[in-house]
């Protein structure tokens, strides 16, 4: 991205708590952004079960071409009840801005930060700082056909080499910048893509000798994430499998309210979003966790805009904000959205007063 040109980013707020923890990352942003430090311009957009409310679609075409003339995409979170019986749910636009932006690398970062260890489930004296890898645009969430029919039921799980070549790539260049460590997650004992899946990753380890490279079984991998977290730098794996184990790694950590990720393509605008759904469980009661999408907001200022002296001051602020227990209830805190992301404004604020 130019410098010194007025950043444009489209703004998905979407569903139930997403509109709630959209508002506190915005807030944090324009907090960050005070007194010309980054100049940038908000692109609203309806998109998910709101889209559906207002345009009949959950992807209208204004919203992928707003998205499309953006250099960065924040969206909160889609879907909910309202909308599950509906002939397009909304997360089938969800999928469909993925394939339409060719968004086909999903980055999950699961670290446990000094801040959050006493809020962690597991018992971990090691550091634990891992990122899944994680196919988005091909997989069983794409493959067709998908049937449902009286007696029987049918989805597709298909992949093409050149879907696992480039994400493969993003791993390993990904690990070379971490502990260069790569764990293919996979389910080659069974499934035929697992086996592809094996055969074009190793491969592809070997132009990669500074990077170490293993394999985990699906199934034994989501026990390690509970018993040894701190095994894994870098794992790589497919859409579904991806979607589950960033669930599980996200909850690790303290709660799945606090965890962003980045999805990317070869080219064009990055999109940064909570790995969560919309929590309508929570939704109007003032009690979201906006961490995840705080995070999300420092995601797209280090990654899209090189701001990483930005993005440091946030998670500063969020480590600061969690020290001084000012957490919501998913943490086993008192606070509410309000409450905790003035408190990290306010650490924003100070820490540049100092
Ligand atoms: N990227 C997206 O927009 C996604 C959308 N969804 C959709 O979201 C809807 C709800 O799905 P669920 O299965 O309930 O998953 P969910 O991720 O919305 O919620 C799971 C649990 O985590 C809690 N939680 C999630 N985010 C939180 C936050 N920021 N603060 C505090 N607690 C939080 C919820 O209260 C709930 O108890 C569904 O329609 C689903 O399809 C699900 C995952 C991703
Ligand atoms: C519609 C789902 C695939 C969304 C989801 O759970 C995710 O991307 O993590
Ligand atoms: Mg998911």
């Amino acid at each position: 991205m130019q410098e010194n040109k007025t950043a444009q980013i489209a703004v998905l707020a979407g569903d139930y708590i997403g509109p709630e923890i959209m508002a506190a990352g915005l807030k944090v942003l324009q907090a960050v952004s005070e007194e010309g430090r980054f100049e940038y311009k908000i692109h609203e957009e309806p998109f998910g079960g709101a889209a559906i409310d207002q345009a009949g679609d959950p992807l209208p075409q204004q919203t992928l071409e707003t998205c499309q003339q953006s250099d960065a995409i924040l969206l909160a979170a889609i879907g909910g009840p309202k909308w599950d019986q509906a002939p397009k749910r909304p997360e089938a636009g969800l999928l469909e801005i993925r394939k339409a932006l060719n968004l086909f690398a999903n980055i999950r970062p699961t670290a446990i930060s000094s801040a959050m260890q006493q809020y962690s489930p597991i018992k971990n004296e090691k550091p634990v700082d891992f990122v899944i890898v994680r196919e988005l645009t091909s997989g069983i969430y794409f493959g067709t056909p998908r049937e449902k029919h009286a007696d029987y039921a049918l989805d597709t799980m298909r992949y093409t080499k050149e879907e696992v070549q480039r994400i493969t790539h993003i791993a390993f260049q990904m690990a070379q910048k971490r502990r260069h460590h790569v764990t293919l997650v996979d389910k080659a004992n069974v499934l035929a893509t697992s086996k592809f899946w094996r055969e074009i990753v190793g491969e592809i380890a070997r132009d990669y000798p500074d990077v170490t490279y293993d394999t985990s079984y699906v199934d034994a991998a989501s026990m390690k994430i509970i018993s040894a977290p701190d095994q894994f730098d870098v794992i790589l794996t497919e859409n579904l499998f991806g979607d589950i184990l960033s669930d599980e790694s996200a909850e690790i950590t303290g709660s799945l309210g606090t965890i962003p990720s980045m999805s990317q393509g070869s080219d064009g605008p990055a999109l940064y979003e909570p790995i969560h759904g919309s929590a309508p469980d929570i939704a109007g009661k003032g009690i979201a966790d906006p961490i995840s999408m705080v995070k999300s907001v420092a995601m797209m200022l280090a990654n899209t805009f090189d701001r990483q002296d930005l993005a440091t001051e946030i998670t500063d602020a969020i480590n600061e904000t969690i020290s001084k227990q000012i957490m919501t209830p998913d943490l086993g805190g008192h606070a509410n959205t309000d409450e905790v992301t003035q408190a990290i404004i306010n650490s924003i604020q100070e820490s540049r007063r100092a």
